[in-house]
């Protein structure tokens, strides 16, 4: 069964078309990464998914509903970019009156401890460092159990240690076959988080699979070297290259023939090579050249 799914979905605001004709399905029990620089779009695809925005065109449905029916039917928990909690509740009185808006929610204290929130229920909102607060957004995300937990760049305010204990929390919460749509801008969350990364870039998804498929998709290598002060005329001509960057000694070339461009470069040169290393095109160069084609 598909948890989400978006048919030709477009959404314009005046003359910005932020959404371009998004088609996408997410089964149910997938966790789910939503990856794309600032302004791919995907704010706007989380808000129309959770009903707060109208596409413009296209269809979406949420279990086969409506967002708006899935949210009424308590199946859906976001935690959005902004969002303010009341102040002078303590993180316990949030949780208890957000959780009692559900009609089958989870136990208080599992709430509690799944957000990591047990040694701070009695505090009050006002008094919350910034990734407290963030903690305390999640635990209302979570509170009723929905079947679709959706999250926007929910890391955005937590350093990193609080990073790794969210993802924990977030992958715990996952188990046992709900499914999660988080979107980032952080490569490495994606590919440590999701079993699937829907890449995207000005309104359309450019890529979509597993992190290793989308690193194997982009299909390049690198061949760095150690170059120091001699002149490297000529490298952008080698068998396969695509790229080269000269920074700091260092000689970082792209190519989609790393075997032939080695064996050119210390037979069809004089350069004196060191320290050479190749290396698979990991999942930042990838997402580099997605969304550069896409441009
Ligand atoms: N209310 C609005 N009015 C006009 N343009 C908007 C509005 N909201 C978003 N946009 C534009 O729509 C495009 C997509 O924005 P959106 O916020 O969905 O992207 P995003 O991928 O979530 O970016 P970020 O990572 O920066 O949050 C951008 O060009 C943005 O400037």
């Amino acid at each position: 069964m598909n948890a989400i799914a978006f048919a030709d979905v477009s959404r314009r605001y005046g003359d910005v078309l932020a959404v371009d004709g998004l088609d996408l399905t997410v089964e149910a029990g997938r966790t789910v990464a939503l990856l794309g620089p600032n302004g791919a779009g995907k704010s706007t695809s989380i808000n129309m998914l959770l009903g707060l925005l109208r596409p413009t065109r296209g269809r979406i449905e949420v279990f086969g509903h409506s967002p708006d029916e899935a949210v009424a039917r308590g199946e859906v928990g976001a935690m959005l970019q902004s969002g303010e909690l009341i102040p002078e509740l303590t993180v316990r009185e949030l949780v208890a009156f957000v959780r009692r808006l559900y009609p089958s929610p989870l136990g208080l204290d599992e709430v509690l401890e799944m957000a990591d929130l047990t040694g701070l229920a009695g505090r009050r909102a006002a008094k919350l460092s910034g990734g407290q607060t963030q903690r305390v957004r999640f635990a209302l995300a979570i509170a009723g159990a929905p079947r679709l937990l959706v999250l926007d760049e929910p890391t955005a305010a937590m350093d990193v240690e609080s990073r790794l204990r969210f993802w924990e929390a977030m992958r715990s919460y996952a188990e046992g076959g709900r499914t999660v749509l988080f979107a980032t801008h952080y490569l490495q969350e994606a590919d440590e988080n999701s079993d699937r990364v829907i890449v995207v870039a000005g309104g359309r998804v450019v890529a979509d699979g597993t992190a290793a498929e989308i690193k194997a998709g982009a299909g390049g290598h690198t061949v760095r070297f150690t170059l120091g002060g001699q002149a490297a005329a000529g490298l952008e001509a080698l068998p396969g290259v695509s790229a080269v960057e000269i920074s700091a000694g260092t000689a970082t070339l792209r190519t989609a023939d790393p075997d032939a461009t080695v064996a050119a470069l210390y037979r069809g040169t004089t350069l004196e090579v060191r320290d050479l290393r190749i290396d698979g095109a990991d999942l930042e160069d990838a997402f580099l050249s997605l969304v550069q084609e896409s441009r």
